[in-house]
């Protein structure tokens, strides 16, 4: 006859059975990430890392624990929340199992406490290991993506703003800052939290002008600063490496400056005259020009720049630009930005 379990079995068997399940899910969830460091962004390293925490749970994925699973028996395997079924884009995938690898570490760091101490201290450390590993991962498709961007919509208060934003996302943009100089700062986060949660579903980087606890506030991709803001330094300290620090240059020499002290890019100009920003000389083409031979960072012109001269701009060496008026003031910024965009991608022959 077989004796039943006495209590301090069960309660093992309880413990086991959580302890194989938090392995598997934690395993599950590093080998999506390390999918998308290997064929999404052909990351070596990354996914080498990806792959050594993978390793390193599954050594603690004993026979033991494996053989307490009762997979029939697990209420859970039928509960799946609607969000699960449908991912808005690549960086809500990689959110959503960074959170699952993380709350699945937490798990087999309390329980395994029951189990083996020393699997407690080790899950402690991959958790900790996967934040970076997080930051890391965040930090890179950041730079890919603002790479690969070359129109920038700076914002101005507008009735329709998040209409006005919407429909340029339709039309392709991949790159916002909320620059808003009046707002008070209730109107101005709630502004942001909205626009900085269409971004994430468009997969659109959001940056935010001036003030960089606004941006730490909403979880922003970056600020946007200017040459009398915050120094680079302290907003980059505050910031971290793995967030986007924009600076404003009117001339070679800010250029060369904010190139040293490490931002991610530049804003060049205003090249033309412009009420959006008044009182301030323009640049001209010639420092369009300096930047397209000189500047080694992502750098977009900036002022009055519209889709009547965006060719001359072009055609001084600029592969980026940034805009207000010409898509909050448009009356279809979606045909607008397509036009903006198909200009900026147009071939260049080559000399
Ligand atoms: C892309 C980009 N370039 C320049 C600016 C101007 O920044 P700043 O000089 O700080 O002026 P304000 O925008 O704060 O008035 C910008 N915002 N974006
Ligand atoms: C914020 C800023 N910085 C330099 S020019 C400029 C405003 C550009 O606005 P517009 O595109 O409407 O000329
Ligand atoms: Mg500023």
């Amino acid at each position: 006859m077989v004796e039943p379990y006495s209590q301090k079995e069960q309660i093992q068997q309880v413990v086991y059975r959580i302890l194989d399940a938090n392995l598997d899910r934690a395993r599950e969830g590093l080998r999506i990430i390390e999918e998308w460091c290997r064929f999404g962004l052909n990351n070596a390293q990354l996914a080498l890392e990806c792959k050594r925490l993978r390793q390193e749970v599954a050594k603690w994925h004993t026979s033991e624990l494996r053989a307490a699973r009762d997979t029939p028996g697990d209420p859970g395997t039928e509960l799946t929340h609607p969000q699960e079924e449908q991912r808005a884009s690549i960086k809500s995938v990689l959110q959503a199992n960074f959170c699952r690898i993380e709350e699945a570490l937490r798990v087999l760091e309390e329980y395994s406490k029951l189990y083996h101490p020393t699997m407690a201290k080790a899950c402690k450390q991959m958790r900790y290991q996967v934040y970076t590993l997080e930051s890391s991962l965040m930090g890179h498709q950041r730079h890919q993506l603002l790479w690969r961007s070359h129109l920038y919509l700076v914002t101005s208060p507008h009735e329709t703003l998040l209409n006005n934003v919407e429909a340029a996302l339709k039309g392709g943009l991949t790159l916002l800052q909320y620059r808003d100089k009046t707002a008070d700062d209730s109107l101005r986060l709630e502004q942001a939290r909205k626009l900085r949660q269409l971004c994430h579903i468009y997969g659109a980087l959001f940056i935010v002008n001036d003030r960089v606890d606004v941006a730490l506030a909403v979880d922003a991709d970056g600020v946007h600063l200017g040459q009398q803001d915050m120094p680079i330094a302290v907003a980059r300290q505050l910031l971290g490496s793995q967030r986007l620090i924009g600076l404003s240059t009117t001339n070679k020499e800010e250029m060369q400056a904010a190139i040293a002290e490490g931002v991610d890019y530049i804003g060049v100009g205003p090249v033309y005259e412009t009420p959006t920003k008044v009182g301030k000389a323009a640049t001209g083409l010639e420092y369009v020009s300096y930047a397209a031979k000189n500047c080694s960072i992502p750098w977009f012109a900036i002022g009055g720049i519209d889709a009547n001269n965006i060719n001359d701009v072009i055609d001084a060496g600029a592969e980026r630009v940034a805009v207000v008026r010409s898509l909050m003031q448009a009356e279809q910024p979606t045909l607008v930005t397509q036009y903006l965009l198909s200009q900026l991608n147009r071939i260049k022959p080559e000399f």
